[in-house]
Parts: C-alpha cells; sequence; structure tokens
C-alpha cells in the first residue's frame, strides 16, 4: 500500500522539538530566539506565507518582528534594513521574503545577511558549507531540509545503494537539495529542461523529488514502481468543477495517478509545504544557540 506521507504532522513535531528548544534556552541562558521577518510590496501569496512566518515564530516562543516595506522601496532602504537587523543582537535570524518585486535585485540583500542570521540557507557561505559537506557548521534552506527529513522519515538516515532524481537546479531548492541527498550516500541526479528523455531518467530513480514549476507534470509513467516521490511544486490551476473563478492547489506531480504506482508519496497541499515553515523555526533556534555558544540542537 502507498504511504502518503504527512507533511502537517512531520512538520508539528519539529515544532514540538523548537518550541522545547526554545524554552530550555530561555530558562537556562536567559536567551530569547529573535527572528526578523522581511516582506515588500503587496503579493498576496507572500503576505500569507509572512504572516504564518511571523505567526509561528510566537507559538514557538521567539521574539517575532515583522518589517513590511512598501512595493516602491528602494535597493539601498531595504540594505539600510538588512544591516539594522544584522547589528541588533536581539534578532538571531533574518528572512527576506522571496520573490522582491521586479526593480529589487534580491542576490545582493541575500548576500548581505550575516550568514550566521541567513536562516534561509541561501547565503554563499551557508550554500558553500552545504556543498563542501559541511551540515553542522552553517544554516540549511529550508525546503530542501524539510524534505530531507521527509525522505529520511521513509528510507533513514543513510541512503546507500539508492539512485535519488532531483528535477530543478536552481539555488532555492534543486541545488541544495542534491546535496543533502548525495551526503546521505545517495546516487544523485540533477535533472533540468535541458534534460534528454526526462521519463526515463526519473523512471531509474528510487527517490523522485520535482521541483519544476509546472502543474502536474510528473506523470505515472514517470515513476519507478515503489519509488518515494516528493513534490515540492505549489501551482494555482483554476478548478471550474469547484465553480466558475475556482482554483485549487495541485504540485508538479499528477498525484492521483502516481499514488497508485508509488511506495511513498507527498501530498499538495500538506506535504513539502508545511516543512518549509517549520524548518525556518529550526533554523531560527540553532541560530540562537550558536549565538549563546552553546551546541545547537538537531531537527
Ligand atoms: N525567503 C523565502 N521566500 C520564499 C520561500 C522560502 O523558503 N524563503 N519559499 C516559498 C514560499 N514559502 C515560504 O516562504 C512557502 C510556500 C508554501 C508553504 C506551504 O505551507 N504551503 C501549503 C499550501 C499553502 C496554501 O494553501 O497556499 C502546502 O503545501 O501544504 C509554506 C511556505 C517562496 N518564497
Amino acid at each position: 500500500m502507498t504511504t502518503i506521507i504527512d507533511g502537517k504532522q512531520v512538520a508539528a513535531s519539529v515544532i514540538d522539538a523548537v518550541k522545547s528548544a526554545a524554552r530550555e534556552l530561555e530558562q537556562d541562558a536567559g536567551v530569547k530566539t529573535g527572528l526578523a521577518v522581511v516582506i515588500v510590496g503587496d503579493d498576496p501569496a507572500s503576505h500569507a506565507y509572512v504572516s504564518s512566518k511571523s505567526r509561528m515564530a510566537k507559538e514557538c516562543g521567539f521574539t517575532s518582528i515583522q518589517h513590511t516595506l512598501p512595493e516602491e522601496t528602494t535597493q539601498e532602504e531595504l540594505a539600510a534594513l538588512v544591516q539594522t537587523l544584522n547589528a541588533d543582537d536581539t534578532i538571531h535570524g533574518i528572512l527576506v521574503q522571496l520573490p522582491l518585486p521586479k526593480h529589487l535585485n534580491s542576490e545582493p540583500i541575500i548576500q548581505s545577511i550575516l550568514p550566521e542570521k541567513d536562516v534561509d540557507g541561501l547565503h554563499v557561505v551557508n550554500a558553500g558549507k552545504l556543498a563542501t559537506g559541511d551540515l553542522d557548521g552553517g544554516l540549511i534552506s529550508c525546503t530542501p531540509a524539510g524534505a530531507m527529513v521527509l525522505v529520511r522519515g521513509i528510507h533513514g538516515d543513510d541512503l546507500s545503494g539508492l539512485n535519488a532524481v532531483v528535477i530543478g537546479r536552481s539555488n532555492l531548492f534543486g541545488k541544495p537539495m542534491a546535496a543533502l541527498l548525495v551526503n546521505a550516500n545517495a546516487t544523485v541526479t540533477t535533472a533540468h529542461s535541458r534534460t534528454k528523455d526526462l521519463a526515463a531518467v526519473c523512471r531509474n530513480a528510487d527517490i523522485l523529488v520535482a521541483a519544476v514549476g509546472r502543474p502536474e507534470m510528473v506523470k505515472a509513467d514517470w515513476v519507478k514502481p515503489g519509488a518515494t516521490v516528493i513534490d515540492v511544486g505549489i501551482n494555482r490551476v483554476l478548478a471550474p468543477e469547484k465553480g466558475e473563478g475556482k482554483s485549487r492547489l495541485v504540485g508538479d506531480v499528477a498525484f492521483e495517478e502516481c499514488a497508485k504506482v508509488a511506495g511513498a508519496i507527498t501530498p499538495v497541499p500538506g506535504g513539502v509545504g508545511p516543512m518549509t515553515i517549520a524548518m525556518l523555526m529550526a533554523n531560527t533556534v540553532i541560530a540562537a544557540y550558536r549565538k549563546s555558544g552553546r551546541k545547537a540542537p538537531k531537527f
């Protein structure tokens, strides 16, 4: 029988562990974990994600600060805010919600966050530590870290002998996900839009991770029987069956048909998505432990 991986449940157990860790740090060292979330502009989806992050940070017992900047914010104004947060000792984690409005360049902003406060794991120092196998020294990008927790829940810590295929090569997801899988001893292929015979490449995967941003692109005949399928896509598509103008969320995997072939599969919603916010909380409390000189917990 196919296992439907419950990301909400796994995320809730990560959050419980984060709450305990934050409470202990406050009781033992008098340090209250602090997260600053920065959002620029009016994108409704980004506002929804940021509200969830701020709310969850409060639930975890953190100091939670949200900076909501107008659409017309300049590069210099945003950079100045990051510098202020870098210098603020009560803030252990800084997150700039992506995407930024088109007139802003996200890369120099992300690279200006102190690596030890970069709870999104996007700074080159953190990306470099992951790429060189230093998983305990830096901060790992939240969505791949969360996807990896789900993979470990099915296969355990050691993926020796397993073939993994990651479809997508973004800095936010594909590259760090591939690095995490290699680190766990999987044999990893990174596939992308220029890959020849993508379906055949995917059929070789014991662990298939889809992060392409194309609704329901991965079909049942791309999936090796019994494989673990991790769907990172979040696509809003029209759903006329729900009524005129209504929409629904789908992943990059055609769930119903792939679930009949896979051994384990994540749904959308309720799979990898909830793990992103849970791992952000985990990274923030890790950053606070490190700042206090204490051994950081593992999640
Ligand atoms: N600075 C960042 N920006 C963005 C990131 C990120 O990790 N850091 N990731 C995405 C958006 N994102 C968090 O910011 C995010 C996306 C989806 C979910 C989630 O829980 N999705 C639910 C469905 C939610 C819905 O109904 O719309 C699910 O899959 O179950 C959480 C966080 C881009 N920007």
